[in-house]
């Protein structure tokens, strides 16, 4: 089956290419990106005044399969990446039981392929049971196919065996992503340290409790010449440590959340539950600094952290609410609304953080446009304005504190190996080639 892309707007930062382009398509791989391209037989879709760039990839993402399919599972959560525009994401392992041998890798893995949507890579915990003492069995794992090791939801708190760990991921040439969060200078918190806290009464969380762990975890990748990722950045001094490590030569990468770039603390006034995550909102100060860094290179990565919770673990009181917010349906359209309407990042820069950045922060083979290649592509309607809406959701989840908030831009269609996997239902019907993306929805 061969398909032709025609006419859109194709970026791709790894290649540094911007211009239109038609993309042909042969049996679900790459088989030609050229000015233009006309052969017989083959569907046209016509994507003019729409942007082509290569699948987006969300390296930092919680399906809660097995154990907490309430939440969400691996089938809704493909179904949530795939609308957002996502082609590929990497699994967190805090389930239950948590990913921490090969046979949770496999089941992973077989999980997402049953659902044939986008690719699902299992990330493997850092120790057994995610208790932080014991190495899990991370060559096993790597074997399976377990694409990066992190303990997320929580620190690797012990210096020696993150030290341990971090050598022996290297081993295998595969990632540690910390969890940066002392447990003692946390202890109790929910909201950003400061005046907000204190106006709301409620524990804060000093931006100490990050920058300790990440300047111990800056500390260990040199010593031992290893490579380490920075989960969720949330404030000022982690960017400084962060820009000052990679100055020195230090193998780390780190990642920001859509959620920390466009909001403050200023969100939890009025105890607004989902705006409670973890690492929680912080200044303006430390937003203006994230900024700086996503644009100087400091900040590799866009991740979610989507992070699905149930409407009883949201709908309680302030301190007993969960941490985190859903983020794949809204990552894209933040990103582009936001920072790149408002000129924080240009366009390319931005799609740079959501395909090559965390392709080569995981060091997987993806993120760019490559003949011969599986074709996993976004096409994205820069000038699309929609309503952020959670009752519309593809995840379970409903815990967002962007429901309401108008955006312009979103991916349109979404492509894996070929095969479309998302088509939006506003592609206008004037077309027959639009109509016929449309019909290839799943929805
Ligand atoms: N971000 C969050 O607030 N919550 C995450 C855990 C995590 O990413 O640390 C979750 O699993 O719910
Ligand atoms: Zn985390
Ligand atoms: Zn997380």
């Amino acid at each position: 089956m061969k398909k032709i892309l025609k006419g859109a707007r194709v970026i791709d930062p790894n290649r540094k290419v911007d211009e239109v382009r038609d993309i042909l398509v042969v049996d679900g791989s790459i088989a030609a990106m050229e000015k233009k391209i006309n052969i017989s037989g083959a569907q046209v879709i016509d994507l003019t005044g729409l942007i082509l760039t290569p699948g987006l990839i969300d390296m930092h993402v919680h399906f809660r399969e097995p154990g907490y399919e309430y939440k969400e599972d691996i089938e809704t959560g493909s179904r949530s990446a795939a609308a957002g525009g996502f082609t590929t994401v990497a699994c967190m392992p805090n389930t239950k039981p948590p990913v921490d041998n090969a046979m949770m890798v496999e089941y992973v893995k077989s999980r997402a392929l049953k659902s044939g949507l986008v690719r699902v890579l299992p990330i493997g915990c850092v120790s057994k049971g995610l208790e932080g003492k014991e190495i899990a069995e991370m060559g096993d794992m790597v074997e399976a196919g377990a694409v990066a090791f992190s303990d997320d939801g929580r620190p690797v708190a012990d210096s020696s065996l993150m030290r341990k760990a971090l050598m022996y991921a290297s081993m295998f040439d595969r990632v540690i992503i910390d969890h940066c969060e002392d447990p003692g200078l946390f202890e109790g918190g929910q909201v950003n340290e400061g005046y907000i806290s204190t106006l709301l009464g409620l524990q804060g969380i000093p931006a100490s409790a990050e920058e300790t762990m990440v300047a111990r975890n800056i500390l260990l990748a040199r010593e031992t010449g290893t490579r380490v990722h920075i989960a969720h950045v949330s404030t000022k001094g982690s960017v400084e440590l962060i820009r000052r490590a990679k100055a020195e030569g230090v193998k780390v990468t780190c990642e920001a959340t859509p959620h920390h770039l466009t909001l403050t603390e200023e969100a939890v006034v009025g105890y607004d539950t989902n705006a409670k995550m973890n690492p929680p909102l912080r200044t303006k100060e430390d937003v203006e600094a994230l900024l700086e860094g996503l644009k100087d290179g400091t900040i590799d990565v866009i991740a979610s952290d989507h992070a699905p919770h149930s409407i009883d673990e949201k709908d309680v009181e302030f301190d007993k609410a969960s941490f985190g917010i859903v983020g794949l349906e809204t990552s894209l359209g933040l990103i582009l609304n936001h920072i790149v309407g408002e000129g924080k990042l240009n366009l390319g820069q931005a799609i740079e953080k959501m395909t090559i950045g965390p392709a080569r922060a995981l060091g997987i083979d993806a993120g760019s446009l490559t003949i011969g290649k599986p074709a996993d592509i976004t096409v994205i309607d820069p000038d699309l304005e929609w309503t952020v809406d959670k009752n519309k959701f593809f995840s379970k989840g409903r815990n967002t504190p962007f429901h309401g908030w108008k955006l312009k831009g979103k991916a349109v269609l979404t492509m894996v190996g070929g095969k479309i996997v998302y088509a939006d239902e506003n592609i206008s019907d004037d077309n027959i080639n639009r109509a016929e993306i449309l019909k290839a929805s799943y929805k």
